[in-house]
């Protein structure tokens, strides 16, 4: 392999975890994370070294950024990606006044089921690119538009493709994220399949990349008894838990997630102190080794508080208190929920923006949600940051300085990026 040095690198966010002083609050970036003139080498996918540019070493290959900012990859820990057809009209009507129901779902599901595998597939590859485009080298998706036995497992099945070939990095099962019409008024039943059968089949269809399980536990969906339910299964079968919890009213997900360990709770709209609490009593809980190189045991550490900024815009939603947790010492992350019922975009340089725009979070703080939370949603170390041996996953802005993606929001900031070593934009 050839080691690549990046020069020309005005700022420098390394967020090297090595850095850190494990006791301190999770904040926004600390002293020696932020390089100023600095360069960087590129070695067999990963990162060699890091430093001031007058101190860069000889290399195989020079590339000069020409003064520009360099920040890990994005890292989106919760995205909807295997879905067909779109909810224009639903959202249409949202702006004139309607309000999310989780009823949409349905529609997608119709539309998913609909579609064959190759359409699926060509539909995954373009939102990936796109995601890319703006920024994100780490991608988590789940399944969820299926529904069936046959429908989840065939969903899982594509991703499992994707994950083969190093375009996904997280598979996650979400069968629990409507009781399909055909289960109506037999909910129970619904809940018994995904826990069971469903489970069974989408794990046969994924293999080891499904590390993930995923419940919807909300009011008229999956309440927390059906939603304990669905994570005890997925806990009894090596999975790692996730939740959708908070999201149209205060109905005990977030609670549910820290109880039982989830690695992350997501939405989070409607938080009393009690439940920022809880999330922030998680915090410091221990990570350890997991299966693989780069992950971390499913098992252990803290409840991941992910706010879904572009999601609370669309859907008209009370923001979710970023800063609030922040300020409780929670773990924070940030994350596009690309989906096509309540957030239609992957761009995690808008939630970004936003996040500083209107949840008041610091840049520092929304760059590190963003990339060091997700990757912490995930219970990964190898991504989110740029320290020495990182997954060499970058993001060079078409700007001198990272405050540009708030400054500037909107505009087409993401100028190159490098996914695992090599160049993809
Ligand atoms: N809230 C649940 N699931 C998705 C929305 C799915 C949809 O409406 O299609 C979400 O995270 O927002
Ligand atoms: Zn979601």
């Amino acid at each position: 392999m050839t080691a690549t040095l990046l020069t020309g690198i005005s700022e420098l966010w390394t967020l090297d975890p090595a850095l850190e002083d494990p006791q301190a609050l999770p904040a926004g970036a600390t002293e020696g994370q932020v390089i100023a003139d600095a360069a960087l080498v590129i070695d067999s996918g990963r990162i060699a070294w890091t430093g001031p540019g007058a101190q860069a070493p000889a290399a195989d290959d020079q590339v000069d950024l020409g003064g520009r900012a360099v920040l890990p990859g994005w890292v989106d820990s919760h995205t909807h990606l295997v879905f067909a057809g779109d909810r224009s009209g639903e959202f249409e009507a949202r702006m004139a006044g309607e309000s999310y129901a989780a009823g949409g779902i349905a529609v997608t599901t119709d539309a998913t089921r609909a579609a064959s595998d190759e359409e699926l597939l060509a539909l995954l590859r373009r939102r990936i690119v796109e995601a890319a485009r703006s920024g994100t080298t780490c991608l988590e998706t789940k399944t969820g538009y299926g529904l069936t036995v046959d429908e989840e497992a065939r969903a899982a099945r594509l991703l499992a493709q994707l994950h083969a070939a190093g375009e996904i990095d997280e598979i996650t099962y979400l069968g629990a994220h409507l009781v399909p019409a055909e289960y109506q008024g037999r909910a129970q039943e619904y809940v018994d399949l995904v826990a069971g059968p469903m489970l069974e089949a989408v794990r046969d269809a994924a293999g080891p990349a499904l590390r993930w399980i995923d419940v919807f536990c909300e009011d008229g969906v999956f309440d927390p008894e059906q939603s304990a339910r669905v994570l005890h299964a997925g806990i009894e079968a090596g999975l790692g838990l996730r939740v959708h919890g908070n999201q149209l009213g205060r109905t005990g997900g977030a609670q549910l997630a820290c109880e039982l360990g989830a690695a992350s709770v997501d939405h989070l709209n409607h938080l009393d102190p009690s439940d920022i609490d809880a999330l922030a009593g998680t915090a410091s809980l221990p990570v350890a080794p997991g299966a693989a190189p780069g992950q971390l045991s499913v098992q252990q550490g803290p409840t991941v508080a992910t706010v879904l900024p572009a999601c609370d815009l669309s859907t008209r939603a009370p923001l979710a208190p970023a800063r609030s947790l922040l300020d409780a010492g929670a773990q924070l992350a940030i994350a596009s929920n690309c989906n096509p019922g309540t957030s239609y975009t992957s761009s995690m340089a808008f939630c970004v923006a936003t996040a500083v725009l209107q949840m008041r979070l610091t840049l520092a703080e929304a760059v590190r949600a963003a990339t060091r939370g997700g990757a912490l949603a995930l219970r990964r170390d190898d991504v989110g940051h740029l320290g020495v041996g990182a997954r060499a996953d970058l993001h060079v802005l078409d700007a001198p300085a990272a405050i540009h993606l708030a400054y500037r929001p909107g505009m087409p900031l993401t100028h190159a990026v490098w996914r695992r070593g090599k160049q993809i934009i």
